[in-house]
């Protein structure tokens, strides 16, 4: 495994900046998620690693070697896409041995064959070792797409919404193995995701993109609690942090545009009067949807709440976050 950099990585298509000066750096051993809604150039940042794609200026290191001219095949580097991509004609074995058997790799029979019986154990498709690839449901080939990536021995995995396809009990799951096994083998990961509950839990690093900048990079903890702008604030956090006109409580500073709460950062039980609209009961939480001076708020209270709708609560900000009119953090 190895650090990636990118150095100042430009790439425009006609008039859009897909990348705009991005640097950033995955260290050896991380996990790195690349979060932003659709159009801010997480997959261009990806195609740039894989050389799939050449940066307009800049350069990207791989293991600290210069790769920014080097062919895919030269970079040693493994991709995994939205969309699985399996050779139909053979079996979920030969895919998963497929690149093991690359003359250059000069790998012995039972080293494929325990690389192949770990991953697939994994993954949990070892009882389907001997099925065509056609003979497969959507979910079991996107594992075994991930599997093909997993046997091999790469400077860095790379990863395009691999989870997106898959129903929601398999997506837990394998949110789970995949953290597990990067922990376990410090394999270097690059991840993109428009999913933040996937960013919150695998991720060492979040990477926050916007129109093709990097806006703010750190663990996700750190961007959780101190985003740097109203948009990267919005990245993380379910339910959604409520963004509010800033005169709404007392006491925001002079220059506050938006005032933004997290549940947690809604006080309950002092301050002004609200009306609860609806009660949704999660199991583990109970969301409040909350009228107060004619706006919505969303927050979190115990399992067991006796709240109800039509009910009055008092609430207020506790250390909140403020934003000025460009988005920009100011306390
Ligand atoms: N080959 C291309 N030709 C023209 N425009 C492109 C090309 N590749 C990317 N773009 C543009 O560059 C911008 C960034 O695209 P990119 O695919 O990196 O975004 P993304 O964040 O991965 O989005 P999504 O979540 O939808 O996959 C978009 O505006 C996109 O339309």
């Amino acid at each position: 495994m190895a650090e990636v950099t990118l150095q100042n990585v430009s790439r425009h298509y006609g008039s859009t900046a897909a990348l705009d000066g991005v640097s950033l750096t995955v260290p050896d051993g991380a996990f790195v998620v690349l979060l932003g809604p659709t159009g801010a150039g997480k997959t261009s940042c990806l195609r740039m690693v894989a050389g799939l794609d050449r940066p307009d200026q800049g350069r990207v290191l791989i293991g600290g070697q210069d790769v920014t001219e080097a062919s895919p095949a030269a970079r040693n580097v493994a991709m995994v896409f939205q969309q699985y991509s399996l050779y139909a004609h053979l079996t979920v074995r030969q895919n998963l041995e497929f690149s093991l058997k690359a003359p250059g790799l000069k790998l012995g029979a039972a080293e494929i064959t325990a690389r192949v019986s770990r991953v697939a154990e994994v993954l949990q498709i070892s009882h389907k070792l001997n099925n065509r690839a056609t003979q497969l449901s959507g979910g079991e080939m996107q594992r075994v797409s991930i599997g093909r990536a997993l046997v091999r021995d790469p400077a860095i995995y790379l990863m395009d919404e691999p989870l997106s396809s898959l129903d929601a009990k398999l997506r837990a799951d394998l949110r789970i193995e995949l953290k597990a096994i990067q922990a376990q083998s410090g394999a270097t990961l690059l991840y993109v995701t428009h999913d933040q509950i996937e960013a919150m839990t695998m991720a060492t690093h979040v990477g926050i993109l916007d129109h093709g900048r990097l806006v703010q990079f750190g663990p996700p903890r750190e961007i959780y609690e101190a985003p740097v702008s109203l948009y990267a604030a919005s990245r993380l956090g379910q339910p959604r942090i409520n963004l509010l006109p800033a005169a709404l409580f007392p006491g925001a500073p002079a220059r506050a545009k938006t005032i933004g709460l997290r549940p947690e950062q809604i006080f309950q039980g002092e301050g002004e009067e609200g009306q609860v609209q609806r009660v949704e009961h999660l199991g583990d939480q109970t969301r409040l949807h909350l009228s107060y001076r004619g706006e919505s708020l969303i927050t979190v209270t115990d399992a067991h709440s006796p709240l109800r709708a039509g009910d009055s609560l008092r609430i207020r900000p506790q250390n909140p976050f403020y934003f000025d009119a460009d988005g920009a953090r100011i306390i």
